[in-house]
């Protein structure tokens, strides 16, 4: 029967053929057949169709040998596949389907092996996956049968593609439909990671007719929630799935049949407990729930608990043991804080053909060692990745990056964890890691997939002997060096140089000192993270700050002996202010750290020399016009940006400036009273004007009077016709504004066009409204390529003041 349909079709669109070249009238109709885009192309993708059609039948008899085999072959519970030998368990004749495949898909090393649609196996050939990982052996046998699964395995091991498959496969044996809805969720920590494992699903899964959303914070809401409800597999951080549950009319997920934790103690520790326990709460109960995590904490426990049925735990590690990628070859340098930046630039500067990935503690390192590093010129290309970068310029380095050959990356832990960088040879942990499982995934960003991979440590000799004992209880094998620091290339005075010249730079390197301090004070692990054990005179000199700060710990701590080293210190302040008072003007640009006003800082900086207030600075600045007004900015924006962390700020030590002598800075309203009286061609009314005695002013002086109203109006004309002018202007470009905001990136994969190849529904309008829609959405592409320099550009100047410091120094570099 099937024959003789396919015989049908084939003469249909011979028939077809045939008219559109033959005869005139029969075009017309033909014409109406192809919806008036009768064409070559048109006709080939006809037979495409009707090729595609053909496979139903097919389709359907596979998925039933499929779900045969799922059944047939299950692995027992409790096992882990990877003990299976391939060899050993070769399929008898007595399966019903085991002419088909060679061993029973629990002992499968190949993609081929496994019982999955053509449609999958198809996208995995053409990624370019034949062989499957061991994350994926142990797991898919007990995914593919539909069991919970609780999985573990190093970092860069594979267990995207452990997720992706089974999310794919589900849909397709269940023969989901665009109509079905949401079927199938994968929860990511970051929205790097989303994007990634987004990637994976559009690449392994484009043959099959899902369509997929990606949800991540930092796009356009409004759109998302024009689409999300077409949606059958979403990919989303935990924050921005909610807001749909919450806020997106008609959104349900009342049919999922799948969910995947992918890092679920990183979504922990990102503080998405609450979110992820109300998303939970909005699932159905009957699901699979796939839920990947590579350290098992006591909170990913009891998710486990709420959130899997009767899970399997795969583990692909020794037990208890996380292990490094094998290829990696570990180093540990032992090195004093002072010297980190110049091993860093020695290093950079011998590794100029090398792809590298460095981590600091903070973001506010980074951005002050990118900029410097950059004026340094290395010869090589610098990224940063950190999180105060907006979203969109996170993203674009992040593809940068991951094109290059050669270059070196600046990132935070953001970076660390699951961003599949390519061909990665060296990571440089600058800052030691805050625990185990930090070194771990920083490290895991090398050596991936088999490929080799050097991994340096820099560890203070404060914080050697702490950190070794862990990386030994993990069984890591490293070896130590101790690099002479006479043999490193010394940037400081180079930098020292840098800072005197720009004051946006020196801004950079005082927050870059504080964060560090910050981050180290932070940490729980005083036995690798001590404070007090840092040299911070020269740490300071090494970035370039001049001066002798001293440091201490403030009020807010609970130890007393600290609080009373504050009030000595604060008695010391006092001092050395009624002496500083003297030389008030000597030196304003002496390294007394910039002021940061606010909370009671714990770390006190004091400087010999008494600092100048900030009004002090504003008005006596050299390059006043230049830095104070971003300067201000800056700091506003950053005071706003760091409420919660400001336990710890830069105090002058005079805190409490006499500014008498300052000039005071007059209100907007002062400033438009004296503005005005002050302006000759105002007109005034004066209450002692005097009237004259007989009641009748003299025509000379009305005629004046006269005039000077005609000149006024005619002035207050062209003042309000600019006033209204910039009101339009600035309407104008706020509408502009949110069009282009509107504009953004479409978050949503259309495998296949609905319609084009999908077995189940080959409606021509179907088809016709997406190829039309594909056509457009590269159209907006393109047109969204056009725009983003000038949404950047806009968002810069306007709402990202941090943005416009790092403007201010490129646009310096360029000078
Ligand atoms: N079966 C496979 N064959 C070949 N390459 C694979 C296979 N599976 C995954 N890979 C590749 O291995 C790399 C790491 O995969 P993936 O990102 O899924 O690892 P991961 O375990 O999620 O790592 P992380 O813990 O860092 O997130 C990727 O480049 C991926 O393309």
């Amino acid at each position: 029967m099937d024959k003789n349909k396919q015989q049908n079709n084939d003469e249909n669109i011979k028939k077809l053929t045939k008219n559109k070249y033959d005869s005139k009238k029969e075009k017309t109709d033909n014409s109406k057949i192809f919806h008036n885009r009768s064409s070559k192309k048109r006709i080939e993708k006809l037979k495409k169709i009707e090729h595609s059609k053909k496979p139903l039948t097919i389709k359907l008899n596979e998925i039933e040998i499929i779900e045969n085999r799922l059944k047939e072959e299950a692995p027992a519970r409790g096992t882990n596949p990877l003990a299976n030998s391939p060899s050993t368990n070769a399929t008898n004749a007595t399966s019903s389907s085991s002419q088909e495949y060679k061993v029973d898909y629990p002992s499968a090393t190949i993609f081929k092996d496994l019982p999955l649609s053509q449609l999958t196996q198809k996208g995995l050939t053409e990624s370019k996956f034949y062989k499957l990982t061991d994350i994926q052996r142990a797991s898919l046998p007990h995914t593919l049968c539909g069991r919970d699964i609780l999985g573990a395995a190093r970092t860069g091991s594979g267990k995207t593609l452990a997720f992706i498959i089974p999310v794919l496969e589900t849909l397709w044996r269940n023969r989901w439909s665009r109509n079905d809805g949401i079927g199938a969720i994968v929860l990511s920590p970051t929205r790097e990671l989303a994007i990634q494992i987004f990637d994976v699903l559009k690449s392994v899964g484009k043959h099959h007719t899902f369509s997929a959303g990606l949800l991540i914070g930092g796009r356009n809401v409004t759109q998302e929630k024009e689409k999300v409800n077409a949606m059958n597999i979403l990919i989303a951080t935990p924050g921005r799935l909610l807001q749909h549950m919450d806020e997106t009319y008609g959104f349900d997920c009342s049919n999922l049949k799948m969910l995947v934790l992918d890092e679920a103690d990183r979504i922990l520790d990102l503080g998405f407990s609450k979110s992820l326990n109300s998303i939970l709460e909005n699932l159905p109960k009957q699901r699979q729930t796939l839920l990947f995590s590579a350290t098992q904490t006591k909170s990913v426990r009891d998710l486990v608990r709420l959130s899997l049925n009767e899970p399997e735990y795969i583990s692909v590690y020794e037990k208890d043991i996380i292990t490094a990628p094998q290829n990696l070859t570990q180093t540990i340098c032992i090195i004093p804080l002072e010297m980190k930046l110049n091993m860093l630039y020695s290093f950079v500067k011998t590794h100029l053909t090398s792809k590298v990935i460095v981590f600091f503690a903070s973001c506010k390192q980074i951005r002050f060692v990118y900029e410097t590093f950059r004026l340094l010129n290395p010869g090589t290309s610098l990224f940063q990745l950190h999180g105060k970068m907006k979203q969109w310029t996170r993203l674009e380095v992040f593809e940068d990056f991951c094109k290059k050959k050669a270059g070196v990356l600046f990132a935070t832990d953001i970076a660390a964890r699951g961003l599949d960088f390519p061909e990665v040879e060296w990571v440089i942990q600058v800052d030691c890691p805050d625990d185990i499982e930090t070194y771990i995934h920083r490290i895991g960003r090398t050596a991936r997939n088999n490929a080799t991979g050097q991994a340096i440590t820099i560890l203070l000799p404060s914080e050697k002997e702490a950190m070794t004992a862990l990386l030994e209880k993990q069984k890591m094998k490293y070896e130590v060096l101790e690099p002479n620091p006479e043999k490193l290339v010394s940037i400081d005075s180079q930098l020292s140089g840098f800072l005197s010249e720009k004051t946006e730079l020196k801004y950079l390197a005082q927050k870059s000192f504080v964060s560090y301090l910050r981050s180290v004070y932070r940490q729980s692990n005083k036995e690798i993270f001590n404070i007090e054990k840092l040299n911070i005179e020269d740490f300071s000199k090494s970035l370039g700050l001049l001066g002798k700060p001293q440091i201490s710990f403030g009020k807010s701590s609970a130890d007393k002996n600290k609080s009373f080293i504050v009030a000595d210190i604060q008695k010391k302040l006092q001092d050395q202010k009624s002496k500083g008072e003297k030389d008030k003007d000597s030196d304003i640009d002496s390294d007394a750290e910039l002021p940061e006003e606010g909370s009671d800082g714990e770390i006190v900086i004091t400087n010999n020399k008494r600092p100048l207030s900030n009004i002090e600075k504003t008005f006596l600045r050299k390059n006043a016009n230049v830095f104070s007004e971003n300067y201000q900015k800056l700091r506003h924006k950053e005071d706003n940006e760091e409420d919660d962390e400001d336990f710890m700020t830069i105090k002058r030590k005079d805190h409490n400036v006499d500014t008498s002598d300052v000039p005071e800075k007059l209100s907007r309203k002062d400033q438009k009273e004296k503005k005005y009286l002050n302006d000759p061609n105002k007109l005034k009314f004066q209450e002692s004007t005097a009237l004259p005695t007989n009641g009748v002013l003299p025509t000379s002086y009305l005629e004046k009077i006269r005039s000077e109203v005609k000149q006024g109006d005619a002035e207050d004309k062209i003042l309000q016709k600019e006033r209204l002018k910039r009101r339009k202007l600035k309407l104008q470009s706020k509408e502009l504004s949110q069009y282009k905001d509107g504009d953004e990136e479409e978050s949503v994969a259309y495998f296949v066009p609905p319609g084009e190849d999908d077995p189940y529904e080959n409606s021509d309008d179907e088809e016709e409204n997406s190829d039309n829609s594909e056509d457009e959405s590269e159209e907006e592409e393109e047109e969204e390529e056009k725009v983003k320099p000038q949404i950047s550009n806009k968002k810069r100047t306007i709402e990202d003041q941090e943005e416009l410091a790092l403007s201010i120094l490129k646009k310096n570099r360029l000078n």
